[in-house]
């Protein structure tokens, strides 16, 4: 196994003095490719924090993140976004899909905001096994949430990232819906060798991972 995201002596301190906030308080952290990945932890214990520092969306007060052999903490903010949209997919609870665009154009838009041309056939797969191949052209509003977040999925791996990074992307989706949706991520995930870290508030879908970590007071509690 390699390791493909490290983090070491990684710290999010938010305001000064009285008032701050020790998000993230010393955290070293390996993930292993190919490793399905669950954060817990209760509210305000720093898992979105620790998400945000992993795939670059933030900086951290210190400490020091890997992507493969590329430090990402070091990178500058143009060129982190650059290797975040190759090897970084992002899926949130909110979707975060764009409304006026179509599920396949929202689907390929980080590609092409690299000007890269989409991997068709590639992404006709992904669409397939996530049972949206009928729902290519309607617009996101159009959809439930469930194939929302199935549409943000085909996004998060269209672009052949070697992570996948999940903040609660089950929050807005009935228990069901939600046991589908995180099926079809990891069954997606292994067919492409990626690896997935995700955070859930929810039990039994922390039992679908291959390992759980909790957080809490911005460390790990327990792995
Ligand atoms: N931009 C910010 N400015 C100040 N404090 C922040 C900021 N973002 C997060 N925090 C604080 O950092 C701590 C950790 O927040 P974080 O969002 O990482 O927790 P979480 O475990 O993801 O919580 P939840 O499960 O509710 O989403 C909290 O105390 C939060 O209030």
């Amino acid at each position: 196994m390699s390791t493909v995201l490290k983090a070491r002596g990684l710290k999010k301190y938010y305001g000064k003095g009285e008032a701050q906030v020790r998000a993230l308080d010393g955290v070293d952290l390996d993930i292993e490719k190919g490793e399905f990945t669950a954060i817990i932890g209760t509210s305000g214990s720093g898992k979105s924090t620790l998400l945000h520092m992993l795939g670059g969306l933030d900086t951290p007060t210190a400490g020091k993140i890997f992507v493969g052999n590329t430090e990402l903490s070091a990178l500058k903010s143009e060129e982190a976004a650059v290797f975040r949209r190759k090897q970084i997919g992002f899926i949130f609870q909110n979707y975060n899909l764009i409304p006026v665009l179509s599920v396949w154009e929202n689907i390929v838009f980080p590609i092409s905001l690299d000007r890269q041309k989409p991997d068709r056939r590639f992404i006709m797969e992904i669409v397939k096994l996530l049972g949206l191949e009928k729902k290519l052209d309607s617009l996101p509003n159009n959809l439930s949430g469930g194939q929302q977040q199935r549409v943000a999925i085909a996004r998060a791996l269209a672009g052949k990232p070697s992570i996948i990074l999940a903040d609660e992307p089950t929050g807005n989706l009935d228990s069901h819906t939600s046991d589908d949706v995180v099926g079809l991520l990891k069954m997606t995930a292994r067919e492409f060798h990626q690896t997935i870290v995700m955070i859930t508030h929810n039990p039994e879908i922390a039992q679908m991972a291959d390992r759980v970590i909790r957080i809490e007071d911005g460390r790990i509690a327990a792995d």
